[in-house]
């Protein structure tokens, strides 16, 4: 049992986000706004379902494939932001996160651009993705078609999304969130594979134990519900607290919880800023599951972290809270140049 109240998202069905007639705002108030959880999820997508099992349950292949094969995977240039990741980055204790796997890939496009001085400023955007094409050749087709689809609803929810704080603020021409998406091709697809709980591990008991606390840096995040499985069959997860947690902006800890064929999607901090505050982006972690009968589960899942293009300039708004000692008043940074400010600041990780 949780000692921490467990919430269902606030759900739009799909026939309605799809209608650019139907006025969607309490939903996104609700959802998005400064009371919400920060996350919405959409029920009912067509196609969707066989989608989702097809590539999650590719996970724990692509993460049980032998060592030099994910080797052959790895973008150390793009610091692993393309490709195989395993123990490259840290957790919240310093030490390296080896608890999970992740898979990334561009799943719009393979090659964003061919520009050399490009790739070699923003290479964690701007460099080509890398398949597993002998090893597990199901990957590629399996993740560009889950990634299109959750790509194509969060463009849908983007517009209902614009459609709201335009009754706040002036949103210029071109400047929503669903144009901004729609023309970036900074899309990035991430396959999560979660190793299995080991018992008595020392984070074991922490609530962030899978996955730390992080608030997401891109528009808007796209994300399937986990499966579980032992050995690579999917059971039902033997404990109800393991799984998403939210911190409210009361500071409230939450669980939430969806349903598995429906696609949650989560506002990023660049949308907070850019809607100045209408959207709210919350702090989330992913708790493993505890107890005997939870040892050899391992997770799988999705997110597709949306966001705008390395050289879209971002028009921020005059009263910014957060991250305000970066951003300089009416400035016009591009995403590019903001990401890398706040990975030198923030992260310290440029090598
Ligand atoms: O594993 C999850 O459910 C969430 C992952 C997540 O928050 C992220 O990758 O940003
Ligand atoms: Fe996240």
């Amino acid at each position: 049992m949780s000692s921490f109240p467990t919430f269902t998202t606030l759900s739009i069905p799909f026939s309605l986000l799809q209608d650019r007639n139907t006025d969607l705002s309490f939903q996104i108030e609700q959802g998005f706004g400064r009371n919400g959880l920060g996350i919405v999820s959409v029920t009912h997508v067509p196609g969707y379902s066989s989608l989702r099992t097809n590539l999650l349950h590719l996970a724990p292949r692509l993460a049980n494939l032998p060592k030099e094969v994910k080797e052959g995977l790895e973008d150390p240039h793009s610091r692993y932001n393309f490709g195989w990741s395993h123990g490259k980055e840290n957790l919240e204790s310093g030490k390296p996160d080896l608890l999970k796997g992740s898979f990334y890939a561009n799943p719009i496009l393979d090659t964003p651009t061919t520009n050399a001085s490009l790739i070699e400023r923003y290479p964690s955007y701007c460099g080509s993705n890398i398949w597993p094409s002998s090893a597990l050749p199901e990957l590629e087709i399996a993740f560009k078609a889950l990634g299109k689809l959750i790509f194509d609803v969060g463009l849908m929810l983007a517009y209902h999304c614009d459609q709201y704080v335009s009754r706040g603020m002036k949103i210029h021409k071109d400047e929503g969130l669903e144009s901004i998406l729609q023309r970036s091709r900074c899309h990035k697809g991430r396959l999560l594979y979660y190793f299995p709980s080991q018992q008595g591990n020392a984070d074991g008991n922490s609530m962030s134990s899978w996955c730390g606390w992080h608030t997401d840096h891109g528009s808007l995040t796209g994300l399937t519900c986990a499966i579980f499985t032992r050995d690579g069959v999917e059971i039902p997860c033997p404990d109800s607290s393991a799984g998403l947690y939210i911190r409210t902006r009361s500071d409230q800890i939450v669980k939430v919880v969806y349903g598995k064929d429906d696609i949650a999607f989560q506002i990023g901090e660049t949308t907070e800023i850019l809607s100045g505050g209408y959207l709210c982006a919350t702090p989330h972690c992913v708790q493993a599951p505890k107890g005997e009968e939870s040892s050899g589960i391992e997770r799988s899942t999705f997110a597709l972290f949306m966001q705008p293009d390395w050289d879209e300039k971002l028009k921020f708004p005059e009263e910014v809270h957060i991250h305000r000692e970066l951003i300089p008043s009416n400035a016009a940074l591009t995403f590019g140049e903001y990401s890398e400010m706040l990975l030198d600041k923030y992260y310290h990780q440029k090598q």
